[in-house]
């Protein structure tokens, strides 16, 4: 931005002084990705400054918003922020990057960090936005990285391409990690406040600047770090701690057949332990977050690090283990169904209910090793189109027209209550959720790692224990009397 106007790095006014100039719309701020966070996050940075500019190199996204509306969807409060602060002029938006660069004086970078063919960290979105960036920089401007970053990447990555690019010379800017601590459905209520906004700089004045904006941002305390790698670790620790947590409890939950009992029940009782905090078994782990942290740090260091890279492999396998058991249930029906003749219905392609994601998702996988065994597969989504993730398209409305063989509920969309069970052809439904309630139906119904309620995988469906797959002594089938 101008060097004529405030700065907010290395600032020597008082920091009183500078945070009213920042509300009062004085030093403009450019949010480089308007998608599932940066939209948000535009939005409440908007309703706290009133001067933001978003940049998109996506023109649909930036039309959108142009007209005062949100692409994102299942965001409470988003539509209506989106449209009052372009109303008042206090967001607009681009796909002109370095134009937007040149008036800011805060640069927000909330676009994904993605992974290579062999799953090392691929900064090249990142990357882009900085040659944005670079062109427009000035002395005393602010780059804020929200997008998640392998640890050590402002350090060795953000700062020598900034600094390269812009001809500027270290200690003339600010560059500070900033992660987002969010989640889709929640955003604004995450972005506002709903955990320490934590905030680490490649120098003390970086930090400093950081913590003076989320200090008007969010309603919670700023956290600031020693630096930006220890920033950058906290939030990559976050998700690796929540890919490790779900493979064990898929580890336990495939246990949940053998051993006859409710795991869902059991995790939940071992969890009223303040110190025992085990996560929910499904059919794996999707989103192009939680999957791809852990690769963040795999790929990069010389320490084996087998948990987390075990912890991959079993949450990547989910997939396999739903078709797995469909095959299992179907061979022990008495039609003795092949997958290979099989008609199967895939429930939920994107990788979480209500959330237009498919990144990882493990309906992809199971869609996959469907048609490997040579079945026949439809999908239904209320969001995306199964035909573009190789499964035949089902309406809701359809359904009972068509037999199926099998079912597998992937991901528990809210639209799926609405499926009359009874109305449908009897088949075997896989339910990876425990979202399904077919009790008074003639489906035979398997819930992956048993119920919440107490009930064994096997329990529910009136035609759903035909015996052959009996699991071990002693088991439940009325979701609590031992028999
Ligand atoms: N989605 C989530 O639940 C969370 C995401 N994050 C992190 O936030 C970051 C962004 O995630 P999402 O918003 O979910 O991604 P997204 O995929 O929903 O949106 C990314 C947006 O960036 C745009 N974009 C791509 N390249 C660009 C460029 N060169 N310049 C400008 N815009 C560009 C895309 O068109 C898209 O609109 C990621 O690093 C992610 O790890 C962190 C916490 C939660
Ligand atoms: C609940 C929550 O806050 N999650 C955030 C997470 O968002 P994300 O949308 O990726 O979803 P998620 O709910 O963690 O789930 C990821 C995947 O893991 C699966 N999953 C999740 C939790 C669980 O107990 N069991 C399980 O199998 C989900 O089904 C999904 O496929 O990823 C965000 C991120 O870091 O990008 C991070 O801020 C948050 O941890």
């Amino acid at each position: 931005m101008s060097a004529l106007g405030p700065s907010i790095y290395g600032s020597e006014l008082p920091e009183r002084e500078l945070r009213e100039r920042l509300i009062g719309g004085e030093i403009p701020v450019a949010v480089y990705g308007l998608g599932k966070m940066g939209l948000p996050l535009a939005g409440v940075y908007a309703e706290t400054t009133g001067n933001v500019t978003g940049v998109d190199v996506d023109p649909t996204v930036v039309e959108t918003l142009a007209d005062g509306e949100s692409h994102v969807v299942g965001e409470p409060g988003l539509d209506d922020l989106v449209a009052e602060q372009v109303e008042r002029g206090r967001l607009t938006a681009t796909t002109d990057g370095a134009a937007a660069a040149a008036d800011a004086g805060i640069h927000v970078i909330i676009v994904p960090t993605l992974l290579a063919e062999d799953d090392s960290p691929d900064l090249a979105t990142v990357e882009s936005v900085l040659e944005d960036i670079a062109a427009g920089l000035e002395p005393g401007d602010l780059v804020v990285a929200e997008s998640t970053l392998p640890p050590g990447s402002c350090r060795d990555v953000l700062l020598p391409h900034l600094i390269q690019e812009s001809g500027l010379e270290r200690g003339e800017l600010g560059l500070a990690f900033c992660p987002e601590r969010t989640a889709s459905g929640s955003a604004l209520r995450d972005i506002r406040g709903r955990y320490p906004k934590v905030v680490g700089g490649v120098d003390a004045a970086s930090t400093r600047a950081a913590e003076l904006i989320y200090g008007e941002l969010t309603s919670n305390e700023v956290h600031a770090v020693s630096d930006a790698t220890t920033a950058e670790a906290v939030k990559v620790f976050e998700g690796v701690y929540r890919d490790v947590n779900i493979a064990l409890a898929n580890e336990l939950g495939r246990l949940a057949d053998e051993l006859g009992i409710s795991v869902r029940e059991a995790i939940d009782t071992a969890n009223g332990l303040s110190v025992c905090q085990l996560h929910e078994p499904g059919p794996g782990v999707g989103g192009h977050c939680i999957p791809y942290y852990p690769h963040f740090l795999l790929s990069r260091f010389e320490e084996p690090m087998p948990v987390m890279r075990t912890a991959r492999e079993l949450n990547d396998a989910m997939p396999s283990v739903m078709v797995d058991r469909l095959a299992d249930r179907l061979a022990a029906t008495g039609a003795d169904t092949d997958l290979a003749d099989a008609s199967v219905l895939v429930l939920g392609i994107t990788y979480r209910a209500g959330v237009e994601e498919t990144r990882a998702s493990p309906a992809l996988g199971v869609v996959d090793a469907l048609r490997e065994m040579g079945a026949d597969v439809a999908g239904i989504d209320p969001l995306v189109d199964p035909a573009e993730y190789g499964a035949r398209p089902v309406a809701l409305e359809d359904l009972p027209d068509e037999p199926f063989d099998g079912a597998i509920l992937v991901t528990a969309h809210e639209e799926f209550e609405a499926i009359p069970w009874s109305d449908l052809e009897p088949m075997v439904v896989v339910d990876g959720r425990d979202a399904l309630d077919l009790s008074g139906t003639a489906h035979s119904h398997y819930t992956f790692a048993g119920s919440h309620d107490g009930s064994a995988p096997f329990g529910g469906g009136d035609g759903s224990d035909d015996g052959r797959s009996a699991p071990l002594e002693p088991r439940r089938t009325d979701g609590g009397t031992d028999v």
